[in-house]
């Protein structure tokens, strides 16, 4: 193409040409001492339906099963993955970069949350702050042979989560519900970025679903009935769990015991996940 009908825009054109330029790779080189074989990220429409939860119990779950897992928290101004693994120490660095603090039962776990003096203290900073101590989790901390990486995506579609799907070559993601959200839109929406970032989606959890009746067993929908199977079965996507609102999971999340809980509604969700190496 000559110089003069040249748009310069490299993406609708084929030519080879001396003035080509090839889209910009945003993907963050993870530190050189890493060694992750899957990324997981952990994504919903808002917040408070559970991603921080299903994100540390998936890491439970995989765990429990011989793999090593770890756990980026993301959500930089709502960190709630210590707390649930009741870790309080700071993580510490050494010449080859920041370590990630051990749970209990060895998941290797990195949040702001670990790195402030005070952990009750809010974080106030702006996006792309926010968004560069997210990278920073993925190329200063190492990460030794972790098998499965999970990360609790920021929420949104915003500044923060983008640069996170940019930067952390994720290879697949699980999207988190509850009942009463505008499921259909907030599917829509997380898969319409999946798509455009080109990351599988490994399918839905719908969490809060039911409570289950201590007496007589039956389920009840508190937040009214799902809409999961028609949205799932509109964008083509899997059904991976639908977890009930247990007042033991949130006691025992509270005193830091996410990893005694156990997560039967969450296998098909581990299942698909380790799928991703077992084939
Ligand atoms: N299925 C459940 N049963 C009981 N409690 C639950 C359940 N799911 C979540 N919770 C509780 O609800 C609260 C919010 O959950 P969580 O922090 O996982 O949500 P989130 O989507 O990550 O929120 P945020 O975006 O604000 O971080 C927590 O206290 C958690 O223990």
């Amino acid at each position: 193409m000559s110089e003069e009908n040249c748009s310069h825009d490299c993406s609708s054109c084929g030519e080879s040409c001396s003035s080509r330029t090839e889209p910009q790779d945003f993907l963050a080189k993870p530190n050189p001492q890493s060694k992750i074989d899957r990324v997981i990220g952990v994504v919903s429409g808002k917040g408070g339906v559970g991603k921080s939860l299903v994100t540390s119990l998936l890491a439970v779950q995989l765990n429990r099963r011989g793999y090593h897992t770890g756990v980026l928290d993301a959500d930089v101004t709502g960190p709630s993955i210590p707390k649930v693994f009741g870790i309080h120490q700071h993580a510490m660095g050494n010449e080859n970069g920041i370590v990630p603090v051990k749970t209990r039962t060895g998941i290797d776990v990195i949040s702001v949350n670990l790195l402030l003096e005070d952990e009750n203290a809010p974080v106030v900073w702006r996006g792309p702050i926010i968004a560069n101590v997210v990278k920073q989790f993925w190329t200063d901390v190492v990460w030794k042979d972790v098998n499965y990486l999970f990360v609790d995506m920021p929420p949104g579609t915003g500044d923060v989560p983008l640069t996170v799907f940019q930067s952390i070559p994720l290879d697949g993601i699980v999207i988190v519900t509850s009942p009463q959200e505008l499921v259909s839109m907030i599917v829509s929406k997380a898969v319409s970025m999946a798509k455009m970032m080109n990351i599988p989606i490994l399918g839905i959890v719908e969490n809060m679903s039911y409570v289950k009746c201590p007496d007589c067993g039956k389920e009840i929908t508190v937040f009214g009935e799902s809409h999961l199977e028609q949205t799932a079965q509109k964008f083509g996507l899997k059904v991976l769990g639908r977890c009930p609102l247990d007042p033991k999971v949130s006691a025992e999340c509270d005193a830091g015991n996410a990893e005694d809980i156990e997560v039967p509604w969450l296998s098909d969700a581990a299942d698909e996940v380790e799928r991703l190496t077992k084939g």
